[in-house]
């Protein structure tokens, strides 16, 4: 069924939002026919007829690539932007060696332990430009069974000269978009910046979300990561008596190192940012917090089995200095979505409210739980650290009509029968790890005692 329906009737359906999940094969069609597109549906021609196209990521399968887009888009232009070094580096720009069409940027790294994460296509058409911010790598295991997600931009008309100012959004989203493809300082990013220049962006609904690395101060400072995020919850977020007590949910698929105690980030500046509100001054208390990450058992009973903790990389040298960090934890379970069993490389944060009706606000983006995707503060905070390239998009009400709230459902019957319900990738109220049972997911230890959907054990070395 979901041949028939084209992409574009596709979109179509998930519109305003236009978030949608990837496809994952093993699960019911119904699951893959509405809201899910695949790698090849997002590049095909009911897209655009592709004249040349960026693709910003952290892995990369340079053949599987071009085999996702169509055949007559192959040889267009193609430029690959990375965070590889060295070695790496040489490997990777060997894998394209055939094809005349692709040029690759190294995206700087200064900072020690940073990576660049951001996953994005900037997709240049002859009758316009697509922006698509996503959570997948560029391979073919990231769009087979897991939980990804993936934002795809309306169609952004040709100006008739380019500006960096006109054609922008409410959200700013041009201004945002050119201010984070120009942090790179790159040489080989120019005809896009100046294309990115050249387009209509006024018809984006969605506030970008970025990191790039650096000690940033000053205006700088609010610019990305966690602090970019909270002045634009204090600017356009909901009230303070709207959401009292509403819980702050981070859902992702790695975590790093959060210091001794919660206080130290988690539920210091990073929870006051997520949990900041319109007008809001930083808050006396913050409200709760909860973490959703699969456990070992979730990833043992997955369709992918043990392997799908390929993709999660939390390491048990990095767990065992904080326990207190999975007091906060809850399973991964989207049975709304037919993808309980399709493990979480999405990530997602959103402000919901108690009875799981209503959000807030939602975020898809590339940063993980991490000081090195969303900032640390430095200098008695006069500077925030950050060390990798993200990206995302935050979804705030009233960008998406006049209200203060989305409804939201991962019920997928009841999103196909509803319009302006947000789709949640996973299930409210969230599933608490089971007591003396469950443990988060680690990949660098052995399990030996169950065996998982393939009948395989796991013994990392
Ligand atoms: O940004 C991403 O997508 C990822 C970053 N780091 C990873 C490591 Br380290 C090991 C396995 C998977 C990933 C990954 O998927």
């Amino acid at each position: 069924i979901s041949k028939s329906r084209g992409v574009s009737e596709l979109y179509k359906h998930a519109q305003p939002f236009s978030f949608f999940l990837t496809k994952v094969a093993g699960i019911a069609d119904k699951y893959n026919s509405t809201l899910a597109l695949d790698i090849k549906d997002i590049l095909s021609a009911d897209m655009g007829n592709l004249v040349a196209s960026c693709q910003f990521n952290y892995m990369f399968d340079i053949p599987w690539l071009i085999q996702q887009y169509p055949k007559e888009f192959r040889s267009k232009p193609l430029l690959i932007v990375h965070g590889e070094q060295g070695p790496s580096k040489t490997e990777l720009e060997a894998e394209a060696i055939d094809y005349k069409n692709i040029r690759f940027c190294q995206a700087k790294l200064e900072m020690m332990y940073g990576t660049h994460h951001t996953k994005m296509m900037l997709l240049q058409y002859d009758t316009g430009m697509r922006v698509v911010i996503h959570t997948s790598n560029l391979i073919k295991q990231d769009w087979h069974q897991k939980t990804q997600g993936i934002w795809i931009s309306p169609l952004f008309p040709k100006m008739a000269k380019p500006s960096a100012t006109e054609g922008d959004s409410l959200t700013y989203f041009k201004k945002n978009l050119l201010e984070y493809v120009s942090a790179y300082k790159a040489y080989q990013l120019k005809d896009w910046i100046n294309n990115i220049s050249e387009h209509d962006m006024s018809a984006a609904r969605v506030v970008i979300i970025g990191s790039v690395p650096g000690r940033h101060t000053g205006d700088q400072m609010r610019s990305w990561g966690h602090l970019k995020l909270k002045r634009v919850l204090q600017q356009h977020g909901p009230s303070n008596t709207a959401v009292t007590k509403w819980p702050v949910i981070g859902q992702f698929s790695s975590v790093g190192s959060m210091g001794a105690n919660k206080e130290a980030w988690l539920c210091g500046e990073w929870l006051q940012s997520l949990s900041a509100v319109n007008g809001g001054t930083t808050l006396p208390s913050v409200p709760p917090l909860q973490l959703v990450f699969p456990t070992k058992d979730n990833v043992r009973c997955s369709l992918e089995g043990f392997p799908a903790g390929g993709s999660i990389p939390y390491s048990i040298n990095v767990a065992k200095k904080q326990m207190f960090l999975h007091d906060f934890f809850h399973q991964w379970r989207s049975e709304g979505q037919g993808r309980s069993r399709a493990m979480p490389h999405i990530k997602t944060y959103l402000r919901p409210s108690p009875d799981s009706q209503k959000t807030a606000w939602f975020l898809v983006t590339s940063a993980n739980l991490s000081k090195a995707a969303w900032g640390a503060l430095e200098k008695k905070g006069t500077q925030l650290m950050i060390r990798s390239y993200e990206i995302g998009v935050l979804f705030l009400p009233k960008f998406f009509g006049d209200k203060e709230l989305f409804d939201v459902s991962s019920n997928l019957e009841l999103l196909k029968s509803s319009t302006n319900v947000f789709p949640l990738p996973f299930d409210l109220p969230l599933t608490d790890y089971v007591k003396g049972k469950d443990r988060p997911w680690l990949w660098d230890i052995p399990y030996m005692d169950l065996p998982d959907t393939n009948g395989n054990i796991w013994c990392p070395r």
